[in-house]
């Protein structure tokens, strides 16, 4: 026995480990998949790609596309090879970055049937994502979950929220006042309370609430992923299985570091929301259910199940599909809000004609009979650090307002422009489809060769800079939106910022929605300037910005206060009335359920009887 051990071991230390040489062989095999690929494409006299800068042998691009900005480098080299279509190639991923409007159009727009897929996101997989519609492959699962999502959402859906949104909106000037150090938390519970009632039913009270505070954790573990698709497991798979200590594998440690915060998001309110679904189903008095997703949803499973009706939108796909509305709605939201604050502050003349335009429209239109001068001061107030009209509103701004404030709508639309939250949208892939003249299902543009599979990633940044397009593109300028009849510039606006084609994003009209109630509100009651310094004067600084993944601005100090006394007064009232008029409705809800109910039970009652 011993004998025989020895041997063994000494046979072991002779002979090499089954796997010592795997990786050179593998290696070889790539090398030769690499080289076949090359030379048979070309012998098969292809259109050709689309110019790309150099890469290294083997390793193609990886090391010459930058993990951070990498949408401005893009741009120089569109630039430097005269050239809106790029192409970029690393161990067998291909990918296409589309610099102009015109080539996003065409392809992801006019031929979405072949440029709606997704590439696989192993990096969120590694994260632990459930299936949610932002991240699905292009397919019928895609298709379910898209529709289910968009009932919720579309403009009869988005009409229904806005007393939640112009309720919120007035919270938050109401905390901006009460608390402006604390600002960037103010403007995340607006954006998260807002999601959290649509997508769970879940009333999120206040900017402290553990609710706002899970959120931005998720936020923040996908705003700082990196851009979706780029990360070294999303360009060769089989890394995400590598012990994450390694170097290059830094995306993997911050993938698993940072899973419980996804986890939490996903479960956790999810979970709160079927323990208030069943509280309420088994309740005498609150018989309804919520106007929320997931109780919508669950219900109408509920009910299919009841008649044998065969319902795909499994309980998984609801919890995925309600922490999508959550995530994608609530950091896009809040991180415009940061933008606009920000370009408000170090645009003082542009927040100043916003608000003349808010206060006219506020006083001119459905004013009570007294006169303004009973409402604000005379004159401008005497210690007028600014020339700025302080006389505040008279009234609170409404949704039949909105469409009024038009310069306000420009400071939106220049928002999106100069600042898009994703520069490089999220990337969408191509697919073989049974149009394909190419039997690969190459697709060619502008004499351009886009072989099957290629990401694509649109660079909104440099369409939105696009100097064809926007004279002084990095100037911040509302009024070249007007006609020139009014002495604007006439220029179109930014398109690309909610994507393209059938990918494009479903939460636009609610988006937009709350970001405009949310800057009439802020316009008409709060004013926004540079922070003070410690000799009191207003002290000018220069905005930092994080660009992994979405492109947001990092913390900033601003000095926030009201535009005038009667300003927390009417936010108080109207806040008031607001909760009142939603307790009653929540109340008249609930007795039509229980006279539902009465009348059925009734019903059966004579039914037995027959
Ligand atoms: C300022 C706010 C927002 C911006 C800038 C924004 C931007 C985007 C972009 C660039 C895309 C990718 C489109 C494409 O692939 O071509 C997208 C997709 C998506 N957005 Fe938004 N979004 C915002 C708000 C919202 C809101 C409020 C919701 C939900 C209520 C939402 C839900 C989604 C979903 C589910 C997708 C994936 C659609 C699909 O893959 O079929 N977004 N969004």
């Amino acid at each position: 026995m011993t004998m025989i051990d020895s041997s063994a071991s000494a046979n072991s230390t002779n002979a090499a480990p089954p796997f010592e040489y795997a990786a050179e062989i593998l290696m070889g095999l790539l090398v030769a998949a690499t080289v076949y690929k090359h030379f048979s494409d070309g012998y098969r006299k292809k259109a050709p790609l689309p110019p790309s800068p150099p890469g290294d042998f083997f390793l193609g691009h990886f090391r010459h596309v930058p993990e951070d900005e990498s949408f401005r480098k893009y741009a120089d080299w569109s630039k430097q090879y005269n050239s809106d279509v790029l192409y970029f190639e690393t161990f067998g991923t291909k990918w296409v970055v589309l610099n102009s409007l015109e080539a996003a159009h065409e392809l992801l727009s006019v031929r979405g049937s072949k440029y709606s897929d997704r590439p696989r996101f192993v990096m969120f997989e590694e994260m632990g994502w459930a299936p949610t519609l932002t991240w699905l492959p292009w397919g019928p699962k895609w298709g379910l979950h898209r529709k289910v999502l968009s009932s919720g959402l579309c403009k009869k859906s988005c009409d229904h929220y806005k007393h939640l949104q112009k309720k919120q909106a007035m919270i938050l000037c109401k905390n901006l006042i009460e608390k402006p150090e604390e600002w960037m938390s103010a403007v995340t519970h607006f954006a998260v309370s807002i999601m959290m009632r649509i997508a769970y039913g879940i009333d999120v009270e206040t900017p402290s609430d553990e609710w706002v505070k899970m959120a931005a954790e998720a936020s923040e573990a996908v705003g700082k992923a990196g851009a979706p698709a780029s990360s070294i497991m999303d360009r060769i798979p089989w890394t995400r299985h590598l012990p994450d200590w390694l170097p290059f594998m830094e995306r993997l440690r911050y993938a698993r570091e940072n899973k419980n915060a996804i986890y939490n998001i996903t479960e956790q309110p999810f979970n709160e929301s079927m323990i208030d679904y069943y509280d309420r189903y088994y309740d005498p008095v609150r018989t309804h259910k919520s106007d929320c997703l997931v109780h919508q949803v669950h219900y109408r499973k509920g009910e299919d199940e009841r008649i044998g009706r065969q319902n795909i939108f499994e309980r998984d796909d609801l919890k995925g599909g309600a922490a999508t509305l959550l995530i994608a709605g609530n950091d896009t939201t809040a991180s415009t809000i940061n933008l606009i604050i920000l370009y408000l502050v170090k645009h003082p003349r542009v927040q100043r004609r916003a608000q003349a335009e808010i206060d006219y429209v506020l006083l001119t239109t459905g004013v009570p009979s007294a006169p303004v001068e009973d409402y604000r001061p005379a004159t401008p107030a005497p210690w007028g650090a600014s020339s700025s009209n302080r006389a505040g509103t008279i009234r609170l701004p409404s949704w039949s307002d909105v469409p009024n404030f038009k310069y306000m709508h420009l400071i939106l639309q220049e928002v999106y422009r100069i600042n898009p939250l994703s520069p490089l949208g999220i990337p969408h892939a191509s697919i073989k489809t049974d149009d394909d003249i190419d039997p690969d299902g190459d697709d060619t543009y502008n004499g351009m060769r886009i072989p099957c599979g290629t990401i694509i990633y649109p660079n909104v940044w440099a369409m939105n800079r696009d100097e064809s397009r926007y004279r002084e593109p990095e100037r911040f300028f509302p009024e070249r939106y007007l006609p020139k009849e009014e002495g604007g510039w006439g220029e179109p606006f930014p398109i690309g910022n909610f994507g393209f084609g059938r990918r494009v994003c479903i939460g636009q009209r609610l988006a937009e929605n709350s970001l405009t109630i949310a800057m009439a509100m802020m316009l008409a009651t709060v004013e926004f300037d540079l922070p003070v310094g410690p000799d009191g004067k207003p002290k000018d600084f220069e905005p930092e910005f994080s660009h992994k993944g979405q492109s947001i601005v990092l913390p900033f100090e601003v000095s926030i206060r009201a535009r005038s006394p009667v300003v927390m007064e009417l936010l108080d009232r109207n806040i008031l009335c607001a909760k009142m008029a939603e307790e009653a409705a929540e109340k008249k809800m609930a007795e039509e359920a229980v006279e539902k109910k009465k009348a059925k039970r009734e019903h059966h009652a004579v039914d037995d009887m027959v």
